[in-house]
C-alpha cells in the first residue's frame, strides 16, 4: 500500500532522509508518531469466515438476510392446535382445520391455521367409539390454556429482513458471530490486519542458550510477534540474517509470497547506525525505496527509520538495542499498523510525574514507568540495551525536551500488554521523588 507522499513536518520543513547521528535532532517524537500514522492509506477490507471473525472490526453492516426467525415455529413440544379444544388429531402437518391439532416438536414449523401450541404436559389423547383420536386439556392444564398465539415464535419477531443487526465499526465478539450466522452469513467483511514480516539482523545474535562474550541473546524473536499482534498486525515467522549487505538486499527485496500473502510491512532490527555494517538505508535506496522518516528526536531509539519500497511495502527499521527498539516500535510501528488497519491513532494519556526528570536538550526521553494512583514513577534499569526495567513497567513517560518536575502532568503511553489503564491528572498532587537524571 503506497504512502500518501513525503510529508512536511508540522514545523513546515520537508523531511530529510539523512541519518541523524548522536546529538542531531531528527523529527520531533510526537510529529514522528503522527507522520507514521498519516503516511499509509488504510488497507481495503477483507472477507473472513465467521469462525475467524471474532475480535475483528466489522467493515460493513451485517443485515438480516431474511426475517428472523424466518418461519413461525413452536417454542414447546406438544401440539399445534386450531381453536380452544377439544381437537381432532390430524396427521396433516402443513395446515390445520378448525378444531384440529397435530403433534409438533420445539422448533417445528407451525402449520397454517394453527392458533397456538398446547404443551405436552397440558393435553391428553383419547379415542372415541369410531377409533378417532381426540386431544383434550388434562387436569394439569392452566386456566385459559392455550391462549391465542401461546408458545408460537412468530416469523420476524427478532428482526425483519434487511434490518441492520451489527453496524460497521463493531469489534466482533462471539455472540455477534452467532447472530451473523443466524442471519444467514458465512463470511464477514472486516478491516484488514497488516501482514508483518520480521527481519532480525546481526551475526552476533543467538536464538537459544547462554550467549558467549561477543554474542547476544535474541530479545526480539520470542516476543516481537506477540507485540505486533497486540498492535493489530499479523506477524510472520522471523527471518534471521547476518550483517552483510547482500543479506539485507535479499531480505528486503521483492517478496516471493503469492498475491494476498505479501507482507504490508517489514520490521527490521539492527543496522540503523552509522557503521559500515549498518546497511538499512543503503539497501532501501538500492531497491528504489524512499526513506520517509530518518532519525527521531527521542532517546532511546533515535536512529529509527521508516521507509517505503517501490511495491508499497513499508519498512520500519528498529535499532538493535533492545529497549531502543521497543521505543521505536511504539513510536513508528504502532501508528503505522493502526493506520493500515483503519484504526485511530492511540491518544497519549497523562499522569502526574512522580519524580523530577532532567531535560535532554532537544529530545523526548521515553522512560518506562510504573503508574500508581495516577502517579508515573520512572523505573530503573532502562538503559537502551536493557529489558529489565520495561519488564515491570505499565507505561512509558514521554518526557518533553524541557524535562519534568515531580507533581506536574506528563504525557504517558500505556504499553500494549498492560491491563491497567490508569492515567489521571490529579490536580494539586505533588509527589516526593528522587530526580531522574539524563
Ligand atoms: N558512532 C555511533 N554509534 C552509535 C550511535 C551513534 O549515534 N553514533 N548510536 C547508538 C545508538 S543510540 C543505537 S540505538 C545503536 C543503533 O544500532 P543499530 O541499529 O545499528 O544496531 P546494531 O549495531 O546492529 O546493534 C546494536 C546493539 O543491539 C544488539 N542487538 C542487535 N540485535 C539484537 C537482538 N536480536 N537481540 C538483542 N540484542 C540485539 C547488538 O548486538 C548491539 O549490541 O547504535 C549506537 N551506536
Ligand atoms: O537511541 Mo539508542 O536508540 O539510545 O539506544
Amino acid at each position: 500500500m503506497l504512502a500518501r507522499g513525503i510529508a512536511t513536518g508540522s514545523s513546515g520543513t520537508t523531511l530529510c532522509p539523512t541519518w541523524h547521528g548522536a546529538g542531531q535532532r531528527g523529527t520531533a517524537w510526537s510529529e514522528a508518531r503522527q507522520l507514521a500514522f498519516d503516511f499509509p492509506v488504510p488497507l481495503p477490507p477483507v472477507s473472513v469466515p465467521l469462525a475467524l471473525a471474532s475480535g475483528r472490526t466489522l467493515a460493513r453492516d451485517v443485515a438480516a438476510q431474511q426475517n428472523l426467525p424466518h418461519y413461525s415455529s413452536s417454542a414447546m413440544d406438544g401440539w399445534a392446535v386450531n381453536g380452544s379444544g377439544p381437537w381432532t388429531l390430524s396427521e396433516e402437518r402443513r395446515t390445520l382445520s378448525p378444531d384440529h391439532a397435530s403433534t409438533i416438536a420445539t422448533g417445528g414449523l407451525v402449520p397454517t391455521g394453527a392458533t397456538s401450541i398446547l404443551r405436552k404436559e397440558s393435553g391428553q389423547i383419547t379415542q372415541d367409539a369410531d377409533g378417532k383420536l381426540l386431544l383434550a386439556l388434562n387436569d394439569r392444564a392452566q386456566a385459559g390454556e392455550p391462549q391465542l398465539g401461546q408458545h408460537i415464535r412468530h416469523a420476524g419477531e427478532e428482526a425483519a429482513a434487511g434490518e441492520v443487526l451489527i453496524p460497521a465499526g463493531t469489534v466482533l465478539n462471539p455472540a455477534h458471530i452467532a447472530l451473523a450466522a443466524v442471519a444467514g452469513h458465512d463470511e464477514l467483511q472486516v478491516d484488514a490486519k497488516p501482514l508483518v514480516a520480521i527481519v532480525l539482523t546481526g551475526a552476533e545474535v543467538v536464538s537459544a542458550g547462554i550467549p558467549a562474550p561477543g554474542q547476544v541473546r535474541d530479545t526480539f524473536g520470542p516476543q516481537l510477534g506477540t507485540v505486533i499482534s497486540l498492535l493489530g498486525g499479523i506477524p510472520e515467522n522471523p527471518h534471521r540474517i547476518g550483517d552483510s549487505y547482500d543479506e539485507w538486499l535479499s531480505a528486503l527485496g521483492s517478496s516471493e509470497a503469492p498475491p494476498g500473502e505479501q507482507p504490508d510491512v517489514i520490521i527490521t532490527t539492527g543496522g540503523t547506525g552509522p557503521s559500515g555494517t549498518d546497511h538499512l538505508r543503503r539497501a532501501v535506496a538500492a531497491l528504489g525505496g524512499r526513506v520517509l522518516l530518518d532519525g527521531i528526536a527521542m532517546r532511546p531509539g533515535h536512529p529509527a527509520v521508516l521507509a517505503e519500497l517501490p511495491d508499497g511495502r513499508f519498512v520500519v527499521g528498529l535499532p538493535g538495542n533492545p529497549l531502543a527498539a521497543m521505543m521505536a516500535l511504539t513510536t513508528l510501528a504502532e501508528p503505522l499498523l493502526a493506520a493500515l488497519g483503519n484504526r485511530s491513532l492511540r491518544a497519549v494519556g497523562q499522569a502526574i510525574s512522580g519524580a523530577d526528570i532532567d531535560p535532554d536538550r532537544d529530545r523526548t526521553r521515553l522512560i518506562p514507568c510504573r503508574i500508581i494512583h495516577g502517579l508515573a514513577f520512572p523505573i530503573s534499569h532502562t538503559g537502551p540495551g536493557m529489558m529489565r526495567g520495561l519488564a515491570w513497567a505499565d507505561g512509558i513517560i514521554a518526557v518533553p525536551p524541557g524535562g519534568a518536575q515531580a507533581g506536574e502532568p506528563v504525557p504517558v503511553l500505556h504499553l500494549p500488554w498492560t491491563t491497567s489503564k490508569e492515567t489521571t491528572v490529579a490536580a494539586n498532587t505533588r509527589a516526593r521523588g528522587t530526580p531522574w537524571h539524563a
